[in-house]
């Protein structure tokens, strides 16, 4: 049985004086009834694993390359976020696809990359805001799901974040009632693909998730978490969230 997660993907934000913060998190929760996953830059990586091994909070990378290693400049490999400590890479985040050109192809080999490296893979998923205005929200995650994920995911290797690109970073949170219809279709396709074990893989919604309106958002049906950028960047924030996720267990 997987616990619910919080996650927290710093961006391209944070240099080492930020790692203090991982120091606070943990004294805040030291004992937590769910998991706990901070993503910071990569120049953190092993830093952060290094000060949180062997304590109740995960780190992982934002991205990784499909390949173990090569000629690939500027890139990190899922190997080498494990063998800093990582333990899970976000892959798929709207922000690479948009920037990077990255499409449900390469999501998918990086999250098989990441599978054969022993990490968790938290897959991104979700519509424009002209997606979703067309009505074409439920087709887009139903190719994004089918096109992004491996074969051989499981609720132990597989993370699922539901993020629409117009809530992100932006203030506009997706109502509850869009959140429920997202992740109830996303729980479906799920179980349809994976069978009934796929009733434990963990979907978190991303976008603009602040401590007033975590509880809310924990408490629709098929949400067991979020993926967290802007709150997560000041352990005042994401502490309190953290605290709205476990009230729900
Ligand atoms: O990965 C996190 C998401 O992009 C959400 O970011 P946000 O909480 O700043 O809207």
């Amino acid at each position: 049985m997987t616990r619910k997660l919080a996650a927290g993907n710093w961006k391209m934000n944070g240099t080492r004086a930020a790692l203090e913060d991982l120091n606070a998190i943990i004294a805040a929760h030291s004992d937590p009834s769910v998991d706990i996953l901070i993503c910071p830059p990569a120049t953190l990586l092993m830093q952060a694993a290094a000060l949180t091994a062997d304590k109740p909070l995960d780190i992982g990378a934002q991205d990784c390359h499909p390949a173990a290693s090569g000629a690939h400049t500027g890139d990190t490999s899922a190997p080498m976020v494990a063998d800093a400590g990582g333990t899970a890479v976000i892959v798929g985040h709207s922000e690479r696809r948009e920037n990077h050109n990255e499409n449900n192809t390469l999501v998918q080999s990086k999250a098989q990359a990441a599978h054969d490296a022993g990490l968790i893979a938290v897959i991104c998923i979700g519509e424009t805001l002209d997606e979703r205005e067309a009505g074409q929200t439920l087709d887009i995650i139903a190719k994004q799901l089918s096109g992004s994920i491996p074969d051989g995911a499981t609720p132990y290797n597989t993370v699922i974040a539901y993020e629409p690109v117009w809530a992100i970073g932006t203030g506009k949170v997706a109502t509850l009632e869009q959140i429920a219809e997202v992740h109830d279709f996303i729980r479906k396709s799920l179980i349809d693909r994976f069978g009934a074990a796929a009733q434990d893989m963990r979907i978190l919604y991303g976008g603009s998730v602040k401590p007033g309106n975590a509880a809310d958002i924990f408490g629709v049906s098929n949400v067991d978490g979020a993926l967290v950028g802007g709150a997560s960047l000041k352990q005042s924030d994401f502490t309190p969230i953290i605290n709205a996720l476990e009230a729900t267990v």
